[in-house]
This record gives C-alpha cells, sequence and structure tokens, in this order.
C-alpha cells in the first residue's frame, strides 16, 4: 500500500512541533534517543509505545540498551517519511 511521503515543507514543520526529535542524515526517518532509571522503567515505556504502534498500526525501528531506548520512525510503505511517523512520534511525546 503505497503512502505518499512529506513534502519538505510539511517534513519541516513536522519537526519544528516535534523538537525533541532530529531528522536523520538521509533525511528519510526522525530519531529520539530516550533514557531511563533503569531496564524495568525502559522496557516499561517500550510497552507502552508497542501498545500505541499497535492501534496505529505503525511500527517503530528501535533498540534497547539497559536503560537506554532508540526509537527510528519511518513509513516504509512510503521510502521516507510520512504523517504516521509525525501522528506516532507525538503520541510517543505524551507518555
Ligand atoms: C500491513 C501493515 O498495515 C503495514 O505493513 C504497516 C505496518 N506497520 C508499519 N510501520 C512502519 N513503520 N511503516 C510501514 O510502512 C508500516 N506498514
Amino acid at each position: 500500500m503505497a503512502i505518499a511521503q512529506l513534502t519538505p515543507a510539511e517534513r519541516d514543520a513536522a519537526l519544528a512541533a516535534l523538537p525533541q526529535w532530529s531528522l536523520r542524515t538521509d533525511g528519510l526517518a526522525i530519531t529520539r534517543d530516550f533514557r531511563f532509571r533503569n531496564f524495568s522503567e525502559a522496557w516499561g515505556f517500550m510497552s507502552r509505545v508497542a501498545l500505541l504502534a499497535e492501534a496505529q498500526d505503525h511500527h517503530p525501528e528501535w533498540s534497547n540498551v539497559y536503560n537506554r531506548v532508540s526509537i527510528t520512525l519511518t513509513t516504509h510503505d512510503a521510502g521516507g517519511l510520512s504523517g504516521r511517523d509525525v501522528k506516532l512520534a507525538e503520541a510517543v511525546d505524551t507518555l
């Protein structure tokens, strides 16, 4: 299923509204790194993100090392950034 990539103007507006997220150097994804007190809190956060991802049918690329979680959002069906990434990033920011 094809989904439209954000235009450069849409991407810039989205990033301005998501100050804690960074554009990946290739411009095709946004990233945010999180740090928690310990693994249990990191895993609890990941569980909540997983529920958001399932509800939105949009899934992160991520990694976890002990108390750190790195999230990359990109839309595989678009080959880059789409509104779905912005929506999930906004939801993650509310956790
Ligand atoms: C069939 C299913 O809806 C699609 O494969 C969804 C699932 N989750 C997804 N997640 C992400 N990040 N990109 C996608 O293109 C995507 N597509």
